[in-house]
């Protein structure tokens, strides 16, 4: 069944930073959520997690940094359990097993702290960690943007490998036209809390219709990219 928030707004300071927004993403839709820094991208995000979780559909978080998600001073493990009886999940070795294999982290040793693992490991984790419970939708805001480009590719691949089979969609929430265009099929544009344009990645790349999408679009570098 197709996710749909309705009407999602968001007023700050006395100032209206997301206009009334109605998002739908079919299961399994991989989507990017684009525009300049400030265009209300995050603040879209977490309106619609919010409206989405209170209306009961699954939604799984992963934040830029993992410094986010984990506890500095918590083993990795305690993370893992914290997750899975938060979700109200008995814990499950097999489950823990296809998802470290999925996201080549089964190297890594649960006993440590965060700091024990490389930051793509940790960033690998945190994925695995919001794929526990088989969300409806994984939003990711700007994940890989703390990563080195290679092993910030490795790590979308290693997902996108996973996400083929599932039916979790997939908000990928960037200011990177370049690292959308490579993982999503549809891309939403937002321009001054609101969304301008919602098309085909590839119908938007090469006839983008409206200013801030034609904007993305100038800045032709990100295609030299490898994530
Ligand atoms: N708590 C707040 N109080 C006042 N204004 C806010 C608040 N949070 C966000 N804003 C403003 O809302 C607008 C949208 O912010 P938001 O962080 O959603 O944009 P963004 O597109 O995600 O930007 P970036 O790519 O830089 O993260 C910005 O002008 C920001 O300054």
């Amino acid at each position: 069944m197709t996710i749909t928030a309705y009407s999602l707004s968001v007023q700050r300071a006395g100032r209206t930073i997301l206009h009334p927004t109605t998002v739908d993403i079919r299961p399994g839709e991989r989507v990017g959520l684009v525009g300049a820094s400030g265009s209300g991208k995050s603040t879209l995000g977490h309106a619609l997690i919010d409206a989405l979780r209170a209306a009961g559909t699954g939604v799984a978080h992963v934040p830029q940094s993992p410094d986010e998600a984990l506890d500095p001073l918590r083993s990795m493990v305690f993370h893992w359990r914290e997750t899975e009886q938060a979700l109200g999940l008995a814990a499950d070795d097999a489950r823990r097993k296809d998802l470290f294999d999925a996201l080549h982290i089964g190297t890594g040793d649960l006993r440590n702290r965060p700091w024990g693992w490389s930051r793509g490991m940790q960033q690998r984790f945190v994925i695995a960690m919001a794929l526990i419970g088989s969300p409806d939708l994984l939003v990711m805001d700007e994940p890989t943007s703390a990563l080195d480009p290679v092993v910030a590719a490795d790590t979308m691949d290693l997902l996108d490998t996973y996400l083929k089979t599932r039916k979790t969609a997939l908000l990928l929430i960037t200011h990177d036209l370049g690292l959308a265009a490579r993982r999503v099929s549809r891309l939403l544009v937002m321009d001054a809390g609101r969304i301008v344009e919602d098309a085909r990645t590839a119908r938007i790349l090469s006839t983008p219709e409206t200013a801030a999408a034609k904007a993305l679009c100038a800045h032709r570098n990100w295609l030299e990219l490898p994530c």
